[in-house]
C-alpha cells in the first residue's frame, strides 16, 4: 500500500536557488539598479518623492519575446515620464486561480500541463534580467514560498494578492523579502485582511523555507516595514472614491500603519472592463491633486494588444502579444492614458516661487 503518497503522481527534483543563480547570475549594475529602484520607490510609497508609482504590465507572461517587445516599448515610455511618473513593469509568473486554469510561466511555461518548472524559473529569470537591462524596475506576485529564492533578487516591488493577504504563510515571506510590498483588500471588498497583513509581515517571524544551496531550513526573518495598502475594488464593486479612501486612510491610521494607498485600476475597480482604467487613473490623479497625500501609486494591467483570449485557443495559435489571463487594455490606450496623467499632475511639479530676499537692494 503506498499510502504516504496516495495523491503524488510524481516529483521531479529542481536546481537549487544557488545553482540557477550561477548560470543566471544578477550582474553588479543589475544589484545596483535593484537597490536603487527598491529605494526610490520606499521614497514615493512612503516618504517626500511626489511622483506617482504606476505598476504597468500585463496580467500574466505566457510569451516571453512579446514580454520583451512590451518592456522595450514601456523602458521607453518610463524614460519620457520619469519625472513625474515612475513605471515598473509588471512580470507575473504565478497566478492565483478562483478554481483552475493556467497558473503562469513558472508552473507551465510550455503551457501543455506539463509543468516544467525548472524551464519556468530559467525563462522567468531571463526576463526579469532583460527587464532590468532597460533600466525598468520590476514587479510581481510571489505565490509560492519557496520561488522567491529564485527570483527575489531580481524583484524591485511585489503584491501580496486578494486570495493571499489573509494567509499566514504569505505574511511570513512578506516579512522576510526585502523590497516594498503591496497587500491587497480581499475579494469581497474586506479591507481588513489587508491591514492585518501590513501589521503581519512587519513582525518578525520564523517559518519553513529553502536555503540557497536547496536544503530545507528554518528562516528566521526581521520582518519588512516596507509594506503598504492596495485597494482592488471587491464584490460589491470599486473602492477608489473618495469615501473609500478616507475610509482606508483611517483604518490605516488607527492601525499605525503608514498611510500609504496604491489604487488598482484593474479587477475589480474595473469591472474586468480593461478601457474603463484610464477614467480611473485620470479620478486617482485628480484625488491626489485634491490632496489626498495618502494616495501614492496606481496599477494598471495592460499589453500589446487589447483583450484576452482563452487557453488553449479553441482552433489556431494563440494570437501574439494578448493576455491568456485577464484583459489588458492595448498599447495605445496606455501610452494615452500615462501621458495623460503625466499632464494632470503637473500642478504638484509646479516649483515654489523662489523667496524674495531679505533687503532688496
Ligand atoms: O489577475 C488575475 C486574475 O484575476 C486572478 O488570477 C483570478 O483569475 P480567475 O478568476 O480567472 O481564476
Ligand atoms: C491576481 C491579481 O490580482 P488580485 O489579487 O487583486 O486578484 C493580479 O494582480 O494579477
Amino acid at each position: 500500500m503506498r499510502t504516504p503518497d496516495l495523491n503524488v503522481a510524481a516529483i521531479s527534483p529542481l536546481p537549487a536557488p544557488a545553482e540557477l543563480l550561477a548560470t543566471l547570475p544578477r550582474t553588479p549594475a543589475q544589484a545596483d539598479f535593484v537597490a536603487h529602484s527598491r529605494q526610490t520607490l520606499r521614497e514615493i510609497l512612503f516618504g517626500d518623492d511626489p511622483r506617482l508609482l504606476a505598476i504597468v504590465g500585463p496580467c500574466s507572461i505566457h510569451d516571453v519575446a512579446a514580454a520583451r517587445e512590451y518592456a522595450r516599448r514601456l523602458a521607453d515610455l518610463a524614460y519620457e515620464l520619469d519625472d513625474r511618473i515612475v513605471i515598473v513593469m509588471r512580470a507575473y509568473f504565478e497566478k492565483p486561480r478562483t478554481v483552475g486554469g493556467w497558473k503562469g510561466l513558472l508552473l507551465d511555461p510550455h503551457l501543455d500541463g506539463s509543468g516544467d518548472i525548472a524551464r519556468g524559473l530559467q525563462l522567468a529569470r531571463g526576463l526579469l534580467r532583460d527587464i532590468l537591462d532597460l533600466g525598468l524596475p520590476t514587479a510581481t506576485e510571489f505565490l509560492d514560498p519557496v520561488s522567491p529564492q529564485y527570483l527575489a533578487d531580481l524583484v524591485c516591488w511585489t503584491a501580496v494578492g486578494a486570495r493571499t493577504a489573509e494567509s499566514q504563510p504569505h505574511r511570513q515571506l512578506a516579512s522576510a523579502l526585502p523590497m516594498p510590498i503591496g497587500f491587497k483588500n480581499s475579494t469581497d471588498g474586506n479591507l481588513r485582511n489587508a491591514v492585518h497583513g501590513i501589521k503581519a509581515a512587519a513582525q518578525r517571524h520564523t517559518y519553513f523555507g529553502l536555503t540557497a544551496d536547496g536544503r530545507s531550513a528554518a528562516i528566521h526573518t526581521r520582518g519588512n516595514p516596507d509594506c503598504h495598502l492596495v485597494l482592488r475594488g471587491g464584490s460589491a464593486g470599486p473602492n477608489y472614491s473618495a469615501e473609500h479612501l478616507v475610509e482606508a486612510d483611517v483604518l490605516l491610521a488607527k492601525a499605525g500603519l503608514h498611510r500609504t494607498i496604491m489604487v488598482d485600476c484593474s479587477h475589480d475597480n474595473s469591472g474586468r472592463v480593461p478601457e474603463r482604467q484610464p477614467r480611473i487613473l485620470a479620478d486617482v490623479t485628480r484625488q491626489i491633486l485634491a490632496g489626498r497625500t495618502a494616495l501614492r501609486g496606481v496599477m494598471l494591467e495592460s499589453n500589446l494588444f487589447a483583450g484576452n483570449q482563452p487557453h488553449p485557443p479553441p482552433t489556431g495559435p494563440l494570437r501574439y502579444g494578448v493576455s491568456i489571463t485577464d484583459a489588458c487594455m492595448d498599447w495605445s490606450m496606455t501610452q494615452q492614458c500615462l501621458r495623460a496623467a503625466y499632464r494632470s499632475l503637473a500642478p504638484r511639479f509646479v516649483s515654489a516661487p523662489a523667496p524674495e530676499p531679505a533687503f532688496a537692494k
